[in-house]
């Protein structure tokens, strides 16, 4: 029962992954909170910074899905040139400066992560404006994760003690700044050399670009009816720049975790890599489809910790599900998180039982079995539904070097708790000691 006007809202602090579980398991597998008065159908940040998180229909989901596809696709070689070129500058940096010492491997991997998808929207030549533009996305990871009143109670707008509204303003002027000068660059670049081959993601994107500002429409010929403003071209790069990297970066700090706390799956990795790939030599593109007990750990890894713990939706219409009424505009909490973990459909859900994926073989990620769905199902899916770079990253950090954790430290002793936000990171990143395992030169 909630109290008249603000409804449940006093649960606030319970609404995480691991508290709606419980509730789910009190209360059942469906429950219904009243937040505020009014129906909850948009975060102000939503509102006023038009971008991450909008639903733009059919239209949007299409172009967003042909950006990230293309990004990242297997065909495509510069992405693959660009990523190979970042990977191997970071093991020569850790095999030349920080061998055998502890390595705080959180940072190493979010660095990473972070170099490849902006070199992969941007291309190589804006490299210079990096940490200006890291600065504005730690800013808008802050807004979206701040509770803002006025998204439960609309009459309390006026009330705004964390000055929200004025940040918003200024991180979204300092992103237009940013992007609009990338777009100008990309524009300028297209008009001396007019043959350009369609190279990062922000030439992709303007291909469709046009100055008019009238709202883009709906047509089936993608490339002929498809207009996209300055606007547009920068809720997508937001998109994908937060969809990329803390979610990657997230997944391998807690794979990595998860190994050196079982040093036997760690070692069954490692002689799969020997095996398949060799000591002489790095992975190749061609060498992962033939890692299995790697694709394991990293499906396990994901089923523990799904690393966008609940997903939030809206419903577009009112529907019914298992006998209850559920109206149009109610705000969706579906929790991946508690799905892995649920009894009912896994034996001995709180452990990390990698080979389980050996047998359940025919269990993958794409959202068509409900009990495993850490890309999401459906519409609003990830669309780039792949372990790709993920797997790419622990491969090669895992071929490459022998990890240890840091001196005295026994596996059982690693904090293995989350903190609850956007994505749900390692409470306290993984540091461990790097030590070159291949017999070819590594830098
Ligand atoms: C281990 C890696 C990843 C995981 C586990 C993951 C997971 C997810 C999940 C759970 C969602 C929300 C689905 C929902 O609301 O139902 C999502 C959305 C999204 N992801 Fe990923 N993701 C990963 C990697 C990536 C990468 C590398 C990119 C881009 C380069 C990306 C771009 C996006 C975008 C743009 C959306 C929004 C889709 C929409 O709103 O329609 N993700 N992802």
């Amino acid at each position: 029962m909630g109290f008249p006007v603000i409804g449940n809202m006093l649960m606030m602090d319970k609404l995480t992954h691991r508290g709606l579980a419980k509730l789910a398991n009190k209360y059942g597998g469906i429950l219904h909170l009243k937040m505020g008065s009014g129906t909850l159908s948009s975060f102000q940040a939503r509102k006023q910074a038009d971008m991450a998180f909008s639903d733009y229909g059919p239209f949007w989901r299409q172009m967003r899905k042909l950006c990230v596809m293309k990004l990242f696709s297997r065909k495509r070689a510069e992405s693959w040139d660009s990523i190979r070129d970042e990977v191997d500058g970071m093991i020569s940096f850790v095999a030349k400066n920080i061998s055998g010492s502890e390595v705080n491997v959180g940072e190493l991997v979010f660095g990473l992560t972070r170099n490849i998808i902006y070199r992969a929207a941007f291309g190589a030549s804006c490299s210079l404006g990096q940490d200006e533009f890291i600065r504005i996305m730690q800013e808008f990871s802050k807004l979206f994760g701040e509770f803002n009143i006025a998204d439960f109670v609309p009459w309390l707008s006026w009330v705004d003690p964390h000055g929200l509204t004025d940040r918003l303003v200024k991180a979204r002027a300092s992103l237009d700044g940013f992007i609009d000068n990338i777009i100008d660059d990309h524009l300028e670049k297209k008009k001396c050399l007019k043959n350009v081959l369609v190279g990062d993601m922000v030439d992709e994107l303007l291909a469709f670009y046009s100055e008019d500002e009238t709202q883009v429409t709906e047509y089936d010929d993608l490339q002929n009816a498809m207009k996209l403003t300055r606007d547009n071209i920068k809720a997508i790069i937001m998109d994908v720049m937060f969809g990329g990297t803390e979610t990657v970066a997230s997944a391998i700090e807690w794979t990595m975790a998860e190994l050196m706390r079982s040093p036997e799956d760690l070692k069954k990795v490692q002689a799969e890599l020997d095996k398949v790939v060799g000591l002489d030599k790095k992975i190749e593109e061609s060498d992962f489809d033939k890692l299995p007990y790697l694709k394991c750990c990293l499906k396990e890894t994901l089923r523990l910790h799904p690393p966008i713990p609940l997903l939030l939706h809206e419903t577009a219409e009112a529907t019914e599900v298992s006998g209850y009424y559920i109206p149009a505009k109610s705000r969706i909490v579906i929790n991946a998180w508690a799905i892995g973990h649920d009894t009912n459909s896994w034996e001995d859900p709180d452990s990390f039982k990698p080979f389980r994926f050996l047998k359940e073989s025919v269990l993958d990620f794409k959202g068509n079995h409900f009990e495993f769905i850490p890309f999401g199902s459906g519409r609003r899916s990830c669309p780039e539904m792949q372990l790709g770079l993920y797997a790419l990253e622990v491969a090669h950090l895992l071929h490459c070097f022998t990890w240890k954790l840091p001196s005295g430290m026994k596996p059982s002793e690693l904090d293995m708790s989350d903190v609850f936000g956007l994505t749900s990171p390692r409470a306290t990143r993984l540091v461990s000691v790097p030590t070159p395992r291949l017999i070819c030169p590594l830098h």
